[in-house]
């Protein structure tokens, strides 16, 4: 059976980018994976740290796309694997919620974000879901990790 997340405060909260689950990474805290994920749009600017210390995630998110700070000529090639890093991180870390991860087994995880068409399935289910891939493919990674 699909399993859907979106909100943090429902079942598979954990797995929105928006919970509270921070690690190290790139040699700096990061209280989100979204402020890492936000943050990398403007990799050597002072807005890197701006966005680091945003207050919430939603703080992060609105200020990484606000576009009165320019936005990195490479985002649209290098956003899959940047987002690849924090969540991979994410679930390195926290055990608790790496065995969340690890129970959904081979089922299919979908972002159900109603406005976002790239990394949740949209509003209609026909968005690419790049969020829910990319936690398949931790789970995968992590799986094969934990049968060594
Ligand atoms: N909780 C939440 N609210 C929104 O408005 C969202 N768009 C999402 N989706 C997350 O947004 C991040 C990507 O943002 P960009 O628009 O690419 O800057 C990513 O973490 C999605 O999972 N979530």
């Amino acid at each position: 059976m699909t399993i859907y997340f979106y909100n943090t405060r429902e079942q598979y909260g954990c797995f929105s980018n928006f919970s509270y689950h921070g690690f190290e990474l790139d040699s700096l805290y990061w209280y989100t994976s979204e402020h890492y994920f936000q943050a990398q749009k403007f990799v050597e600017t002072p807005h890197l740290e701006e966005i680091r210390l945003a207050k919430t995630p939603k703080d992060a998110a609105r200020m990484g796309r606000d576009r009165k700070r320019p936005l990195r000529a490479d985002w649209e090639q290098v956003k899959d694997d940047i987002m690849r890093k924090a969540v991979l991180r994410k679930f390195e870390i926290h055990t608790d919620i790496r065995e969340i991860l690890l129970s959904t087994g081979d089922e299919e995880i979908v972002e159900n974000s109603p406005i976002d068409f790239y990394w949740g399935c949209g509003a209609n289910g026909s968005g690419k879901n790049m969020l829910g891939i990319i936690l398949m493919e931790v789970r995968e990674i992590l799986h094969e990790r934990s049968q060594q």
